[in-house]
C-alpha cells in the first residue's frame, strides 16, 4: 500500500466524527496520518496500547486529541475514532458482527450523549412503533412511556444484526427523536434495522430485506479481524489514496470512498453475462454504475483505447456521468471509457455507415406534429396522431416489422384497443406516407436512427462471428480482433458496457448495445428503476437477446431522500404494478432511508396566478430564515408544462428572484432557482423541491383522462407514466418537498401528499 508497508484505514463512522472536529484538529489529523504511515512508532506519536485491551491503541494527533486505532495485524491499523484526551476511554466497544462478519465500533458515551440531547420521552401508553408518539406537550395524562422496541426480544434484534453492546441503551428508547440520536452514532446496519422496525416493517421483512443482503455467507470467526476487514460489511477506506480522498472531499464526496456493503458487492462481483441492478430513487444506482466502470477498467490490461462504454438516455445525464467519473478516477480513468448519450451513439454509427446522411433528427413531440400535419393534409380524422406515432415506433419499428404482411401478424401487447386487418392496412399505408414525408423533408426520428444503428451493428456482429468461425476452422485465433475482407480491422466496439437509467432506453438501443460487445462475462451491466420510467419504452430484455435471469439485484437504502418524503412519494405510485425490464414484476419492498426531516407540505390556492405568488412568497420566506438560507441553485420548481415554467419564471422575476430554465441539455445559466417541466428532472438532485400545478386536469393531463372510456389499456399506461413523473419529481429532494396546486388537487395526491395540504396549506 505504501513504501513503509504500513496500512492505515479509516472506519466510515470515524470519518463522520472527524468531519465534525474543529478545523485545526482536522489539519493536525492530516499530518498525523501521514506521519503514522511513515512510521507508527515515531516517539512524537506516543503510540500505546490501551490498558486491559489487546487490540485498541491510542496515538497523539495534537496536544489535545488522540486517535483510537484497532490493530488488525502487525502493520495493519484501523482508525475507529478521534477523541479529546479528557474524554472517557472505557466505554468503547468493538467486535466482529456475528451476522455480517464486519468490524463494528461503538462508543456508548457518545451514543448516550446524542440520545440525551434529544427531547425527553413523552409519557405515552400508545403501542410503539408503527405510530410515532405525539409531542410531549400534547399528551394530557402522564403514563409510563412504552419502550419503542418492547415487541422484540434481544435474540431477535441480534438475529437482525443489531450491535450487541447497544442492546441496553436500545431498551431505554421511547421517542423517535431519541432513536434518531442513536442512529447517528450506531453502526450502519443497527440504524437501518431499528428504523425499519420503527416504521412498521415486520421482523421477517427486515430480516429478508435489510439483513440478508449484507449477511456473511460463510461462518464468522469473531476473533479473525483480518478476514473481517476484507468483508464489504466493514466499511473502511482501503488505500492511502482513498483515505486522503475521504478527508479532503467533504460530505459530498463520501460516495467516492464509502460504499454500502450491498453496493460494494454489486460493484465487485463477476457476472457470467448481462446483469441488472434495480432500486428506488437515490439508492446509489448511478454511484454503483460509476464504481463498476472503474472496477472493470482496473481489471483490463493497460492500453490507449476505450474498451468500456458508459451510456445513458439523454445528453444532460451523460454530461453528469462524465463529470462524476472524472471526480472518481481522474483523467486516467476517463481516458479508458467512452461516455455517450445513447441516441448520439446511434447517430454516430449511422453517420459512420452513411457519411452522406445529413438528415435533421427530430424528437417525439416534433414527430407528432409532423403526423398531425400529414393527417390534416390528407383530411384524415379517424386516427389520433399520438396513437399513430406510438403504433409506428413501438410495434412497427420496435419489432422491426418490415412488410405489410408481417404487420398483419405483429403482436401489439400493451397497445390498447384491438385493431383488425382492414384497420392495420390503413395504418400501414399511413406509416409509409409518413416515412416518405420525413424523407422528403430531410428529417428522421430518433427511433429511426436507433433502428438503423441496431441493424448496422447486428450486421457487423454477424461478420465478426463468421470471420471468427473461419479462423477457428483454420486453427483457432481470438475472435475479438480480426481483419475483415476489406482489409480494415473488424472487432467488437467495446469489451464492457455499463448503462444508467436503463428503464428509458428504446428496444432498438438494446439490440445495438447487445451487438457492440462480445457475449462474455461482465459484458453488460445495467442500472435503472422502472418506477421512474417516463418514456414509453417498455422492453423485455430476454426477447432482445439480453439474458439477465439470475443476475438481477436491487438496492434499497436511499442516500438522498428522507423517510418522510420517501413515504409520501411511494403513495403517489398507488397500486400499479411495475416490471423488472424482463417481463416479471418488480416492487420497491424494503425501500428505506435513515435520513429524517419534515413531511412534505401542501399549498392549495384558488387560481394559477395566486399559486405563483405563493411560490415566490415561500422562497422569500426561506431567504429570510434565521438558519443559513438555501442557495437558490439548490431550489427547484417543477411544473407540468413549458408554458407554466415560463410563467413561474416571469412571476419570480417581478419579485426580484432570479431563475434558470432547465432544458433538455441541462440548466441554462448558473445562478438562480431552477425551473423545468417534470421530464427535465430525471437524475437530478436538489435540497428543496417545489412541485407546482399539481392540479386535477394537469397531473395527469386532461387528454389522458379522456382515454378512460375510449381506450382503457392506453389510459392505464398513461396514468402509470404520469404517476412515475410525479414520483421522480418528489424524489429529487434531499430535505424538503412543497406541493402547490390551484382548485382541485391532482387525484394522485390522494391519501398521501394531499393530507399535507390540510395541515399546512
Ligand atoms: N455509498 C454512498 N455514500 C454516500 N453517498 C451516497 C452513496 N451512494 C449514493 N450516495 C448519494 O446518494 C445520492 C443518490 O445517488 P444516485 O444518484 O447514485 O442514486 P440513483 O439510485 O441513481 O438515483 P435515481 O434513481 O433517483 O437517479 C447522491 O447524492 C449520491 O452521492
Amino acid at each position: 500500500m505504501n513504501t513503509s508497508g504500513v496500512t492505515l484505514r479509516l472506519l466510515d463512522k470515524a470519518d463522520k466524527e472527524i468531519r465534525k472536529l474543529p478545523r485545526t484538529v482536522k489539519g493536525a489529523f492530516f499530518d498525523f496520518q501521514h506521519k503514522f504511515r511513515t512510521n507508527p512508532h515515531t516517539a512524537g506519536l506516543k503510540l500505546q496500547q490501551l490498558k486491559g485491551d489487546s487490540r485498541l491503541w491510542s496515538a497523539r494527533v495534537n496536544d489535545e486529541y488522540r486517535a483510537l486505532l484497532l490493530r488488525l495485524a502487525e502493520d495493519d491499523w484501523l482508525i475507529v475514532s478521534v477523541k479529546h484526551r479528557k474524554d472517557v476511554y472505557d466505554r468503547m466497544s468493538y467486535g466482529v458482527n456475528q451476522v455480517t462478519g464486519g468490524i463494528e465500533y461503538v462508543d456508548l458515551e457518545v451514543v448516550e450523549d446524542s440520545i440525551l440531547r434529544r427531547l425527553p420521552a413523552p409519557p405515552s401508553s400508545k403501542p410503539a412503533p408503527a405510530t410515532p408518539p405525539p409531542p410531549a406537550s400534547l399528551e394530557p395524562t402522564p403514563a409510563p412511556a412504552r419502550p419503542l422496541f418492547a415487541d422484540w426480544t434481544d435474540e431477535q434484534l441480534l438475529q437482525l444484526g443489531v450491535a450487541e453492546p447497544l442492546l441496553p441503551v436500545i431498551r431505554t428508547l421511547t421517542t423517535e427523536d431519541q432513536l434518531l440520536g442513536l442512529v447517528e452514532y450506531a453502526p450502519q446496519l443497527t440504524g437501518e434495522v431499528l428504523l425499519s422496525l420503527f416504521d412498521g416493517a415486520s421482523f421477517e421483512d427486515v430480516l429478508d430485506q435489510v439483513t440478508k443482503p449484507v449477511a456473511a455467507t460463510e461462518p464468522v470467526d469473531p476473533e479473525d479481524f483480518g478476514a473481517a476487514v476484507q468483508r464489504p460489511a466493514t466499511v473502511v477506506t482501503t488505500t492511502d489514496e482513498a483515505l486522503r480522498e475521504a478527508l479532503e472531499s467533504g460530505d459530498f464526496g463520501r460516495w467516492k470512498v464509502f460504499l454500502h456493503p450491498t453496493q460494494a458487492k454489486l460493484v465487485e462481483r463477476r457476472y457470467n453475462g448481462p446483469a441488472r441492478v434495480g432500486g428506488g430513487p437515490g439508492t446509489g444506482k448511478t454511484i454503483v454504475a460509476l464504481h463498476r466502470v472503474r472496477h472493470l477498467v482496473r481489471q483490463l490490461s493497460p492500453g490507449r483505447d476505450k474498451p468500456v462504454l458508459l451510456t445513458t438516455y439523454n445528453k444532460n445525464l451523460a454530461a453528469d456521468l462524465r463529470s462524476r467519473l472524472l471526480e472518481l478516477g481522474g483523467e486516467e480513468l476517463l481516458a479508458r471509457v467512452e461516455v455517450s448519450h445513447v441516441d448520439q451513439l446511434a447517430l454516430r454509427i449511422v453517420r459512420e455507415a452513411e457519411p452522406g446522411n445529413g438528415k435533421q433528427t427530430i424528437d417525439d413531440s416534433q414527430a407528432v406534429r409532423e403526423w398531425r400535419a400529414l393527417l390534416d393534409e390528407l383530411g384524415e380524422n379517424t386516427w389520433d396522431p399520438e396513437f399513430l406515432h406510438d403504433e409506428w415506433t413501438q410495434v412497427i419499428l420496435g419489432q422491426a416489422v418490415g412488410t405489410r404482411t408481417e404487420y398483419f401478424r405483429a403482436r401489439r401487447a400493451g397497445r390498447g384497443r384491438n385493431i383488425g386487418r382492414a384497420e392495420r392496412a390503413e395504418i400501414w399505408q399511413l406509416c409509409e406516407r409518413f416515412t416518405q414525408r420525413l424523407d422528403r423533408l430531410g428529417r428522421q426520428t430518433w427511433d429511426q436512427v436507433a433502428e438503423r444503428a441496431a441493424r448496422l451493428e447486428m450486421g457487423r456482429e454477424q461478420r465478426i462471428l463468421s470471420i471468427a468461425r473461419q479462423r477457428e476452422d483454420a486453427g483457432g485465433l481470438d475472435n475479438i480482433h480480426l481483419q475483415d475482407g476489406s482489409g480494415g480491422w473488424l472487432r467488437y466496439r467495446y469489451r464492457h458496457i455499463v448503462v444508467d437509467e436503463a428503464q428509458d432506453l428504446r428496444p432498438a438501443h438494446w439490440k445495438m448495445l447487445r451487438a457492440m460487445t462480445p457475449r462474455a462475462a461482465d459484458d453488460l451491466f445495467l442500472v435503472g428503476d422502472t418506477h421512474q420510467r417516463i418514456y414509453k419504452n417498455q422492453v423485455t430484455l430476454g426477447s432482445l437477446g439480453i439474458n439477465i435471469r439470475g443476475r438481477s439485484s436491487k438496492l434499497s437504502l436511499s442516500y438522498r431522500t428522507t423517510r418522510q418524503i420517501l413515504r409520501s412519494a411511494l403513495g403517489v405510485l398507488g397500486e400499479t404494478t411495475y416490471d423488472d425490464l424482463d417481463g416479471s414484476e418488480e416492487t420497491l419492498a424494503g425501500y428505506r432511508s435513515v435520513l429524517s426531516g419534515s413531511r412534505p407540505a401542501g399549498h392549495p390556492f384558488p387560481d394559477w396566478a395566486s399559486e405563483r405568488e405563493g411560490i415566490a412568497a415561500l422562497i422569500k420566506e426561506w431567504d429570510a430564515a434565521a438558519e443559513p438560507s438555501t442557495p437558490h441553485e439548490q431550489i427547484a420548481i417543477c411544473v407540468p408544462t413549458n408554458q407554466m415554467a415560463a410563467e413561474v419564471g416571469y412571476t419570480l422575476k417581478l419579485q426580484g428572484i432570479h431563475s434558470v430554465e432547465i432544458r433538455s441539455d441541462g440548466p441554462h445559466g448558473t445562478d438562480g432557482v431552477h425551473i423545468g417541466t417534470m421530464f427535465r428532472f430525471k437524475g437530478l438532485e436538489y435540497q428543496r423541491m417545489i412541485i407546482a400545478g399539481v392540479t386535477d386536469g394537469l397531473v395527469p393531463r386532461e387528454a389522458v383522462n379522456a382515454l378512460r372510456d375510449t381506450d382503457p389499456v392506453r389510459y392505464r399506461h398513461e396514468i402509470q407514466r404520469a404517476r412515475s413523473l410525479l414520483f421522480v419529481a418528489a424524489t429529487r429532494a434531499r430535505d424538503t418537498v412543497d406541493l402547490f396546486w390551484h382548485g382541485k388537487p391532482s387525484p394522485f395526491l390522494g391519501s398521501s401528499l394531499a393530507d399535507a395540504g390540510e395541515s399546512s396549506g
